[in-house]
Order: structure tokens, then sequence, then C-alpha cells
């Protein structure tokens, strides 16, 4: 049982290695008109770039919000959705043409870090529409005591969430099975119990309706209004 504010530290990995407040994120974006296509059955060509862009938008917001977060910089060559999460705060970071994901990740961490060469980072899913600011300060606090965390997605397949601290290169391998490729990579797995809005991403119709059972933030509740049939695909 969590009061609000409690955070988890592990026990028996000597001290914290982040400070609490000091987690640069990076979150990498793909071009909206790109994003989220195994939504399309559910949401369609019109509304799926829409919907993309307001999980980035729930996601930045509630990642800003987070105490644990000092900053947050969005990986992204998509001029609508740059704009929208820079007037949220973040800092947008051009992408590398044709790198594909973890090249994106890499590239928006060597950007976080030439500005603040120590920086602890983590690279977070844009896709987490129901994200909650403590929940993602339990988990980073968590990430905090090793070199390099990672947190699994709520299917126990990929993963959400990867963490290095200052002066630990980050590694990401997202995609597809990420979880164990994490996992093989040495990164520790983050086992809380509680954090199901950081571990929900959403990529098919049937994420969408957990999300919503979860609770989403703000842009994609407007998106949804007067409401579509989810959890059908
Ligand atoms: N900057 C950047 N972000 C990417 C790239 N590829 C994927 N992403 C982002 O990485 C996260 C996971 O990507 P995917 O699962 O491949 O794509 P998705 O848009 O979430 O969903 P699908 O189209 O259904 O695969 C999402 O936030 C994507 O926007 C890329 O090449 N560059
Ligand atoms: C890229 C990933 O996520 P997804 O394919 O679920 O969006 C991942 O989990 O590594």
């Amino acid at each position: 049982m969590h009061m609000d504010g409690e955070l988890d530290t592990p026990t028996g990995t000597g001290s914290r290695a982040t400070p609490l407040a000091g987690w640069s994120l990076v979150i990498p974006l793909k071009p909206l008109v790109l994003a989220k296509s195994r939504l399309a059955p559910t949401a369609g060509d019109s509304l799926r770039p829409r919907l993309a862009l307001a999980f980035a938008q729930d996601t930045v917001a509630a990642a800003l919000a987070c105490p644990a977060v000092r900053d947050v910089a969005v990986v992204t060559d998509d001029h609508t959705a740059g704009g929208a999460l820079a007037a949220l705060g973040a800092r947008i970071v051009p992408d590398v043409p044709g790198g594909g994901l973890n090249a994106a990740l890499s590239h928006g961490v060597l950007a976080v870090r030439q500005g603040r060469p120590g920086a602890a980072v983590a690279a977070l899913n844009a896709d987490l529409p129901a994200l909650r600011p403590l929940e993602l300060a339990r988990v980073l606090a968590y990430a905090g005591g090793f070199p390099r965390a990672f947190l699994a997605d709520a299917a126990g397949i990929g993963t959400t969430l990867l963490s290095a601290a200052g002066g630990v290169e980050l590694r990401p391998g997202f995609g597809g099975s990420s979880r164990s490729r994490h996992s093989a990579s040495g990164a520790v797995e983050i086992p809380l119990d509680g954090v199901d809005s950081v571990r929900q991403d959403v990529d098919t119709g049937i994420d969408l309706a957990a999300a919503l059972a979860l609770g989403v933030g703000p842009c994609t509740a407007a998106r949804l209004e007067p409401g579509i049939p989810v959890g059908d695909h």
C-alpha cells in the first residue's frame, strides 16, 4: 500500500545513483501520418493520427508534471506534433533520417547530454495516455538505484521505460519483444506493482479500452468524444 507521494527505492543496492528530481526523459515520436498503424481498424485513418498526437500530449504533460522529471526531450520530425509538444514545455529534437526508433533514442540522449553531460536519462514511449505523474515518480525512484533499468509493458512483451544513470550508455533495444532484449542486455527489470499507468501503452483497440479503464488524460478524452467503439480489435 502506497501513500500519495511515497516512493519506493530498491533495497540492498547501496546509495541512490540519481537525484530524485534529476531525470531527463527522451520520448520518440514518428510522423503522425505513420503513427499507431495498429489502431487503424479501430480509429480509421482520419482519427488515428489525431489520437497519436493526443496520446503524446497526455504522455508529455504527465511526464512534465512528475516531480522526478527535470525535463523532457521529444525526438520527432513531425511539425504539428513538435509545435504542440513544445507548447507543453518539451524540447523538440529533430530525428535521425531513416534511423528508426533506437537510433532516435540514442540521438535524443546525445542531445540531452550535450547540454548536461551527467544527465540521468530515461526513454519513455509516447503512447501512454493514462500516465500518472506519481506512478512515473515511483518507477524512476526505483530505476535510480541501478545503472540501467526497464519497465515491461502491460502485455509483458515490450518495454515502456528504459533508464540509464549519469555516465551510463542507454543502449536501447526497443521494438517487438524488447522486454527479453533489455533483460539480456543487463538492464534490471523494475518489479513494481501499482504502476499500471506507466505500463499501459496503446497499440490496439483492446489496449485503448484498457487505458480508458485506467483513466486517460484530457487530450485523449477530448479526441474520443462523443465516443468510438473500442476493444473489438
Ligand atoms: N523519433 C522516432 N520515433 C519512432 C520511430 N519509430 C517508432 N517511433 C516511436 O516509438 C514508439 C514505439 O513505436 P512503434 O510501436 O514502432 O510505432 P507506433 O506508432 O507506436 O505503433 P504502430 O504503427 O502500430 O507500430 C512510438 O512512440 C513511435 O512514435 C522513429 O523512427 N523515430
Ligand atoms: C517498441 C515497443 O513498443 P510497441 O511495439 O508495443 O509500441 C517496445 O515495447 O519495444
